[in-house]
C-alpha cells in the first residue's frame, strides 16, 4: 500500500516493503530506507498532517556524523488510510524488532566533558533525533563532580534507558550510582547508552565500533532502537570500600597517560597518545606486585574462542527494554564479594618489576587502542594484562598495530582471563586510574559480577573486527611458547 504525502517541498510516496521503507520524491530517486533507520510515522488528529521521520546515509565531517534527520510533513488524501498505514509502519519498525516506541530516557549532559561541546551536541544534533523518534526526555545538565552519581542513586526505576551525553567518566559515575540505589538489581536492569562527547568514549567504542564510535548521529540511533545487552561489572574495593568499575583500572605507564594529561583536554584524544609517547620516554616502572585467579591464560585459545562466539553471535531475541517495575517486587541486593583479600589458593603472582598493569572488559579503550580483543561482554572473567620492564624497543614494537588489537600478540605482554586480581604497590608514589578517574595509590582487589549490568547495543555483542591469529611478524614467536618460558621465570604460584 502506498502512501502519498504532499508537502511543503514537494509529493512523496511512501512504500512498506519486506524490510525498508521506499521514499520517493517526485524529483528525486527512489530511496531504500531500512527499517532500522526509521524513527517515526504517524497522523497528527491536531495539525491533520502525516509525519514520517526517519534517519539517511549522509556524512559531516567537521561533526563527524554519517546519519542525517529527515523529516517529511504534509497533508494526505484518506485520513484513516493515513492512520493505518503509519501505525502499521511503526509495529513493524519496532515491535516488529522486539523494541518499544516512544523510549523514556533519563538524559544527563556533562558540558564539560571532552572538548566541552556535550551541551551543543545534544541540542542540536542529538535531541532533534530522539523528539523525532518520540521519546520521551527528562534532560539534566550535570552541574558538577558527583552530580550524575546522585541522580542515579535516586533514579526511577521507569526510564527505558539512561543516556550520558558524556565520556566514560559519567558513566563510571551512574553505575557507582545505581550500586547505592535503594534496589541496586532493578537499577542495573536499566540500560546505560552513551552519547560520545568525553575523550575517550571506550564504551561507545566498544557498543558502536571503531567506525562509529565517536558518531553522536549512530549513538542516538543505539538509543531508540538498540537491544538491551547484559554485561559483567566489576567490584573494585579499596580500604575495605567497594565501588563498581565497568570498564578498566590502569597503572604505570598506562594510567600515566590518561592521569598524567588530564591538561591537554583540548586536545581530544590525541592526549593519550602524547602520553603514551612520554611514558615510553620516561620509562618507569609500575612499582606494584600482581595477583591473579586465572580462567585462561593462553592467548590462542582465547582467540579461538572469541572469533568463534563471535561467528556464531546472533542478536538477542527480543526483548522488552522495560525493566520490571512492580510495586510488589522485594529490593534485592547488590551480589556478595566472593574473593577476599585473604585468599590465595589458586592464585597466581607475577613476580617481574613491570612497566604496567592494564585490566578490563570492552576491546577498545581508545579510538588507536584495542587493549583486549578477547574481551566478551558476559563470559564473567576480566582480562588482565602486564607489561614487564623489559625494553623501550620491545613496548613500542609490541604497540604496533594496537588499533586492530594486534599488541595482543606481543610476546612480551602476559595476557590473563581471570575471575579477579589483586594488586600491591611496593612504593608510596604512582598513578591508578579506574575507568578513567584518579583513584589513590594504593592495595585493591577486582572480582568480576557476570551480567550485573545492561547497555544498549545496536548488535548484541561487541562491535569490533579481531584476526584470531598473530599477524605474520609475530607469528615466529608463538605467545603460548614464550608464556611458558616466562612461567617458569617470572611467576610463581601461590
Ligand atoms: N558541570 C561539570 N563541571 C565539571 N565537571 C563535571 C561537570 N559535570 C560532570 N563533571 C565531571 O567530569 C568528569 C569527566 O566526564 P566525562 O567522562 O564526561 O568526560 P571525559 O573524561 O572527557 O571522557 P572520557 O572519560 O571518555 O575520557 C566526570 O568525572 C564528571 O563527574
Amino acid at each position: 500500500m502506498d502512501l502519498l504525502v504532499s508537502s511543503p517541498q514537494g509529493k512523496y510516496t511512501f512504500k512498506q516493503v519486506d524490510n525498508a521503507l521506499l521514499v520517493t520524491h517526485e524529483d528525486s530517486p527512489t530511496c531504500t530506507i531500512q527499517h532500522h533507520y526509521v524513527l517515526d510515522s504517524h497522523y497528527d488528529d491536531e495539525d491533520h498532517l502525516m509525519h514520517v521521520s526517519y534517519l539517511i546515509d549522509k556524512l559531516d565531517k567537521k561533526q563527524g556524523t554519517s546519519l542525517e534527520l529527515l523529516k517529511v510533513t504534509g497533508t494526505v488524501q484518506d485520513e484513516v488510510q493515513a492512520f493505518d498505514w503509519a501505525e502499521k509502519l511503526m509495529s513493524t519498525v519496532y515491535e516488529g524488532y522486539g523494541i518499544q516506541r516512544s523510549r523514556r530516557l533519563r538524559v544527563l549532559v556533562n558540558p564539560h566533558g571532552g572538548v566541552r561541546k556535550g551541551t551543543f551536541i545534544f541540542s542540536r544534533i542529538v535531541e532533534p533525533i530522539f523528539r523525532a523518534a518520540g521519546c520521551q526526555l527528562h534532560v539534566t545538565q550535570t552541574t558538577h563532580n558527583g552530580h550524575a552519581h546522585d541522580i542515579a542513586k535516586d533514579l526511577a526505576t521507569n526510564y527505558d534507558a539512561v543516556v550520558t551525553v558524556s565520556g566514560d567518566g559519567l558513566i563510571h559515575e551512574v553505575l557507582n550510582g545505581f550500586a547505592e540505589h535503594a534496589d541496586p538489581l532493578k537499577a542495573f536492569s536499566i540500560p546505560v547508552a552513551p552519547i560520545p562527547t568525553g575523550s575517550g568514549n571506550g564504551l561507545s567504542l566498544n557498543l558502536l565500533g571503531a567506525e562509529h564510535g565517536f558518531d553522536v548521529t549512530r549513538a542516538a540511533l543505539n538509543v531508540i532502537k538498540g537491544q538491551p545487552m547484559k554485561v559483567d561489572l566489576f567490584s573494585f574495593t579499596q580500604d575495605n570500600k567497594r565501588s563498581i568499575s565497568f570498564m578498566s583500572q590502569s597503572l604505570g605507564l598506562m594510567a600515566d597517560l590518561d592521569i598524567g594529561t588530564e591538561h591537554l583536554r583540548w586536545m581530544g584524544d590525541t592526549r593519550f597518545m602524547v602520553g603514551l609517547l612520554r611514558g615510553i620516554i620516561q620509562f618507569r616502572a609500575c612499582p606494584v606486585q600482581l595477583s591473579y585467579k586465572a580462567a585462561e591464560m593462553d592467548k590462542h585459545k582465547m582467540a579461538e574462542r572469541v572469533s568463534l562466539l563471535r561467528k556464531n553471535k546472533k542478536p538477542p531475541p527480543p526483548t522488552s527494554s522495560s525493566p520490571a517495575t512492580s510495586e510488589s517486587d522485594i529490593a534485592e541486593t547488590l551480589p556478595p564479594l566472593k574473593f577476599q583479600p585473604e585468599d590465595n589458593e589458586g592464585w597466581t603472582t607475577f613476580d617481574e618489576p613491570l612497566l604496567y598493569v592494564y585490566a578490563g572488559k570492552g576491546p577498545f579503550v581508545g579510538r588507536d587502542y584495542m587493549a583486549f580483543p578477547v574481551s566478551l561482554p558476559d563470559d564473567g572473567l576480566i582480562d588482565v594484562m602486564a607489561m614487564p620492564l623489559s625494553s623501550r624497543k620491545d613496548v613500542i614494537a609490541g604497540m604496533t598495530g594496537a588499533e586492530k588489537g594486534e599488541s595482543f600478540w606481543s610476546p612480551k605482554l602476559q595476557y590473563v582471563k581471570a575471575h579477579a586480581y589483586r594488586v600491591k604497590p611496593l612504593k608510596p608514589k604512582g598513578h591508578l586510574a579506574v575507568d578513567g578517574e584518579i583513584y589513590p595509590f594504593k592495595e585493591f582487589q577486582v572480582e568480576v559480577h557476570q551480567c550485573l549490568g545492561t547497555l544498549l547495543s545496536p548488535y548484541g555483542h561487541y562491535a569490533v573486527d579481531f584476526a584470531p591469529h598473530p599477524p605474520a611478524k609475530n607469528k615466529k614467536s608463538k605467545p603460548s611458547e614464550g608464556k611458558k618460558k616466562g612461567a617458569t621465570r617470572s611467576v610463581s604460584t601461590i
